[in-house]
């Protein structure tokens, strides 16, 4: 590490907030806010009050419920209004109102800005930002200026935006955090401005960088690299079109590249779970090749990396994935070779080192049934299940001898099949021939074969089958194309989860072949034993 030190400013709660789609509620924000305080972030924006009804609502909880072992709250807001005074103004009145320790202004920080969006002089904008300053930094707080459009400003008639910084300072502004609100800078544009800002001023500056030419990320870097001492950023890089800079990204690369001390505290290696919970609450699937924190951040398919893994894992990592609390994984495909199945198999706990005749067959069996359309990168249970059966330790909890399913539509309700199948099998010395109705063949399948199981395995009750994926491989034949069929199952009791893949000619066929491998693995994780 190096004595420097980077504020990290939060920005998820209002920035982030402004994403398509996301709708964060009040009770959504008091569980994310505890989030980022473990990540270990200085500061937390947690909304517009006065503006926003639900951030009000929010500032006015958290100042009773939340305490922070690291970071303290900003409240976002805007300058006052033209012709008006800030005391007056119930905007500002609204940003003292909510008891934030931090308030942060939105300040035009470009000419045009000012006089067609403001509809303001020159002057009079200057006017707003350093009155309103002024007036909070009067009250006891600590303010921080979100200089908007500051770059685009700059490159228009840079001694206008730096009389809003410098009417800004005037105020008594702690920070002036230079916005890139477009999102199109790109880093040599911010290396250069921010180095020039830093040769003109004093005050701390900061990055508030937003992703639209996919930059955001490096701008903030940048602009740290040229001597701002303050990021801004979201978790999960949520915000308004494209999003904010990944704050877990910029931290991790501050931190892991640069030595420089930017969370307080050591959430950085909770990031991976801070950010996956963060996603829970939000409702935003993770992205899985998020940068450090994504499922496939440290996943590793093709062969010839593998074997370089197997020799050493930094040979084919930029960092060690448990500094950000994640994890080293690898994927089983046709582009596998036999090192990629000797550390997946040490992955599931079995030991294949030197087993080179055994590692070459299951490679070749995992490249053929790739080709057939398997695909165990996504089913990983699958692929236990084939492994397994090499090593002869796959045991046959039952027979089947046929299986059979009936549909028929429903006459007057077209949306709503009636399905039925029939399974004849032999398990626990027994012969059975079960029934299961369902809204659908699979349905039924899934039914048939649990009434059919559950006397003797009374387990599979606990598995529940949670997602069905069906997907027609080879298009180009219609019919007659190949049908995968991925399953996923959940274990109710322990949460446990699995995947499991089924090709076949038709969408029955894979299914069976999917939810048969799902119940059969579930058992042998239960560690049940052929009855
Ligand atoms: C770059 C950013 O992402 S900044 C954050 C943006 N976030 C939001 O806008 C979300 C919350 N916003 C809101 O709830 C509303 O827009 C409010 C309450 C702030 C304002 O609502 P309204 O009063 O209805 O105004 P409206 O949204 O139509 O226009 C914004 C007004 O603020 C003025 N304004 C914009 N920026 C500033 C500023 N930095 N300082 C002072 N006034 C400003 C505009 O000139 C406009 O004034 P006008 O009403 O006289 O035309
Ligand atoms: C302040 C802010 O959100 C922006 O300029 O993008």
């Amino acid at each position: 590490m190096t004595d420097l030190t980077v504020e990290v400013y939060d920005t998820t709660l209002r920035d982030g907030a402004q994403q398509e789609g996301m709708n964060l509620s009040v009770a959504d924000k008091m569980a994310i806010a505890p989030l980022l305080d473990e990540l270990g972030v200085g500061v937390i924006e947690g909304g517009w009050p006065g503006a926003v009804p639900k951030d009000t609502e929010f500032f006015a909880l958290a100042g009773k419920e939340l305490t922070f072992r690291h970071a303290q709250l900003a409240a976002f807001g805007m300058t006052r209004r033209a012709g008006a005074t800030a005391a007056a103004d119930p905007q500002v009145r609204a940003l003292l109102d909510s008891e934030a320790p931090i308030i942060t202004l939105v300040c035009k920080a470009d000419i045009r800005h000012a006089e067609r969006a403001l509809r303001v002089s020159p002057d009079e904008n200057l006017a707003m930002i350093e009155e309103t300053f002024a007036f909070l930094t009067g009250e006891g707080r600590r303010v921080i200026m979100d200089a908007e459009h500051f770059f685009d400003g700059y490159r228009h008639d840079a001694e206008y935006s730096l009389r809003t910084l410098q009417a800004a300072v005037a105020g008594g502004a702690d920070v002036l955090c230079l916005c890139d609100t477009n999102g199109g800078m790109l880093p040599d544009d911010v290396s250069e401005i921010v180095a020039a800002v830093g040769q003109r001023l004093d005050t701390p500056l900061g990055m508030h960088a937003h992703n639209d030419s996919g930059c955001a990320v490096a701008n903030s870097m940048a602009a740290v690299a040229a001597g701002a001492t303050h990021v801004q950023g979201c978790v999960n890089g949520y915000g308004e079109r494209t999003g904010n800079a990944d704050l877990v990204a910029v931290v991790a690369n501050l931190e892991i590249k640069r030595g420089i001390v930017a969370l307080k505290g050591d959430g950085l290696v909770e990031s991976t779970r801070i950010a996956h919970a963060i996603s829970e609450i939000t409702n935003i699937a993770p992205f899985a090749r998020q940068p450090y924190v994504g499922a496939s951040a440290f996943a590793h398919k093709a062969g010839l990396h593998a074997s370089a893994i197997r020799v050493d894992p930094d040979l084919y990592q930029h960092t060690q994935p448990e500094k950000v609390g994640n994890g080293l994984r690898m994927l089983v495909s046709d582009m596998a070779g036999r090192a990629s199945i000797e550390l997946k198999g040490k992955e599931l706990g079995f030991d294949l080192a030197g087993q080179n005749e055994l590692l070459g067959r299951v490679t070749d069996r995992v490249k053929h049934a790739e080709a057939a359309g398997y695909t165990f990168d996504a089913a990983d249970a699958s692929f236990e299940l084939l492994l397994r059966s090499e090593l002869g330790e796959n045991p046959a909890f039952w027979d089947v001898e046929t299986w059979r399913v009936r549909v028929a539509s429903k006459p007057g309700d077209p949306t709503d099949a009636d399905a039925e199948a029939v399974v004849k099998m032999r398990a626990g010395g027994e012969r059975m021939v079960a029934v299961g109705e369902g809204n659908g063949p699979v349905n039924a399948l899934d039914h048939a074969l649990r009434t059919a199981l559950a006397g003797v395995y009374p387990e599979i009750e606990e598995f529940e089958l949670t997602d069905f994926k069906v997907r027609i491989m080879e298009a180009s034949h219609g019919t007659d194309a190949v049908t995968r069929v991925l399953i996923t199952t959940v274990h109710q009791e322990t949460g446990e989860l699995w995947r499991t893949v089924g090709v076949g000619p038709n969408v029955i066929e894979a299914s069976w072949e999917a939810l048969a491998d799902s119940l059969v693995y579930g058992l042998l994780k239960a560690g049940i034993d052929r009855r």
